[in-house]
């Protein structure tokens, strides 16, 4: 039985992956080196480009051209382990031990690699702190020996596992938004951050970070508790691994410290976004849920409906309005207050959502289910200060920027125009349809296009993206906003979600 590491058995199942994809039958010497070097930051990676070798150079030449079958994999086994006993005084052999056996099983194949920058010797060379090499001055290639215990290495080791960690976190948090929430945004997000955490492990001396590489000696990998096993929804599995995501960044930031405060800097700066995310990614999952069926949103302010507002409200609800937003821009509050409870109690009774515009303080007073801010308006995070967790909070936006600011702020939902001019509101610049587009391609989180919709342009709406739409004057100032709503919706519903 062989001790290997983590890497190792990830590069053997990768390299069969990778044989059966490419209908070769058998594991080539290539297909090892190719799984060896999938890992950006794996050891294997980081040695190549320490002696100078480009690893999407040797990618790419392995891609493109047969290599020789491999041995057994037991026979490629009994070489790394020999090669780490012999160098290491450990039969329990890493990934670039493990390298070097799969260089060395044909001599074709270590001269094609030859050709490619890197021989067995040369990353022996860099590895081992050999008697000859100890009279030669210090430098960078000599301290990637495993041997040597100092505090930073120590540290590193921490670090390793962490960055480790975080960076597995991430992949399933972008794959959470990319596969499940079906976020553009949200998945770029991730990434970056992924990436963010490469170019911190960038920060540390290399010789460090790859000589603490030690994941099978970290008594940790054993431990597992029943909760590891357990995820009750995709939601779930991305909870646990944003909380697993900020631990490791926490203990990134802790000792990263021992390498100088830039890098603990950087690290803090990584663990932010990793909270802004966790607002942006578990948000998007439950408004989604609340608003999933919401496709006509109304907004209303009283002077302007043709008729009362409770029958408009109760007729544009009929006809099918999901929505209703109470604008008013002037009226006291001694006004204000009576009449947002009173739109209340009306939409409680149509089995409607209540938002109230610009006023977290009024949306709370009258336990309104939400509130809707502009730009000028007071901030989500402020908002949330008033309304607490639950309420909805929606921003309106007029341009892709802000639609992403939204998303990182919280929203949970967006509005997103002016589309065309408007009889309810005045505006100079008009993002129009290809904002719609661009929008409603961004984000997953629920969008209403807004500004100057009614019935004569809504399929242009729908037919930019659009599947949701908020709109004022084509309801009140409706003589039937009954059947005025009927053709929005039904406009709207021809699209699914
Ligand atoms: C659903 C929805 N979208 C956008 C707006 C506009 O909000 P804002 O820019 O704050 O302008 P006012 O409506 O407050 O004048 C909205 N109210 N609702
Ligand atoms: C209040 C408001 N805000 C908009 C935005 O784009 O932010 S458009 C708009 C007016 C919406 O009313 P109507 O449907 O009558 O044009
Ligand atoms: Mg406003």
């Amino acid at each position: 039985m062989h001790q290997t590491s983590p890497g190792v058995e990830r590069a053997v199942a990768g390299a069969r992956d990778r044989a059966e994809q490419a209908g070769a039958g058998a594991v080539r010497l290539g297909h090892y080196v190719l799984a060896l070097l999938e890992e950006d930051e794996g050891r294997p990676a980081v040695l190549l480009e320490h002696i100078g070798v480009s690893v999407p150079a040797v990618r790419g030449a392995l891609r493109a051209g047969e290599t020789p079958v491999a041995p057994d994999v037991a026979v490629l086994f009994n070489a790394a382990r020999a090669w780490s006993i012999a160098h290491r005084h450990d039969p329990e052999f890493l990934t670039d031990a493990f390298l070097i056996a799969v260089l060395r099983a044909s001599d074709a194949f270590r001269a094609s690699c030859a050709a490619l920058g890197f021989t067995p010797e040369r990353l022996e060379s860099v590895l081992i702190k050999s008697e000859s090499r100890a009279a030669e001055p210090v430098s960078e290639v000599t301290v990637f020996a495993i041997t040597e215990p100092t505090a930073e290495v120590d540290a590193a080791r921490v670090l390793d596992a962490s960055f480790n960690r975080a960076r597995e976190a991430a992949r399933v948090l972008e794959d959470y938004a990319r596969f499940v929430l079906d976020d553009r945004f949200l998945t770029q997000e991730v990434k970056e951050l992924r990436h963010g955490l490469a170019a911190a492990a960038q920060k540390l001396p290399p010789r460090v970070l790859v000589a603490s590489r030690e994941t099978l000696r970290d008594v940790g990998t054993t431990a597992t508790a029943a909760s590891e096993y357990e995820r009750a929804s995709p939601a779930h599995v991305a909870v646990v691994n944003l909380k697993r995501l900020q631990e490791s960044l926490r203990s990134l930031e802790e000792f990263g410290k021992v390498f100088g405060p830039d890098l603990g800097r950087t690290l803090e700066a990584l663990r932010y976004r990793a909270y802004t995310l966790e607002r942006a990614l578990t948000i998007g999952a439950g408004s989604r849920e609340r608003l999933a069926t919401a496709r006509l949103y109304v907004l209303l302010t009283r002077a302007q409906c043709v008729a009362s507002l409770d029958w408009t409200l109760r007729e544009a609800a009929r006809g099918g309005a999901d929505v209703f937003q109470l604008r008013e821009k002037g009226m006291p509050d001694r006004e204000l207050l009576p009449l947002a409870r009173d739109v209340r109690a009306w939409t409680r009774e149509a089995g409607v959502l209540f938002i109230v515009n610009d006023r977290p303080d009024i949306a709370r007073l009258c336990d309104a289910d939400g509130v809707h801010l502009g730009q000028d308006d007071i901030t989500v995070k402020d908002a949330r200060r008033v309304l607490g967790p639950d309420p909805l909070i929606g921003v309106s936006t007029h341009s892709v920027e802000q639609v992403r600011q939204a998303v990182l702020d919280g929203a949970d939902y967006i509005g997103i125009g002016p589309t065309f001019p408007s009889k309810t509101k005045a505006f100079d610049r008009f993002p129009g349809l290809d904002f719609v587009r661009a929008a409603t391609a961004e984000t997953a989180l629920p969008t209403f296009a807004l500004g100057g919709i009614g019935a004569r342009n809504i399929a242009e709406v729908i037919a930019a993206g659009a599947r949701r739409v908020a709109v004022s004057a084509a309801i009140s100032t409706a003589d039937d906003p009954e059947r005025a709503a009927q053709v929005l919706k039904a406009a709207l519903t021809h699209s699914p979600l």
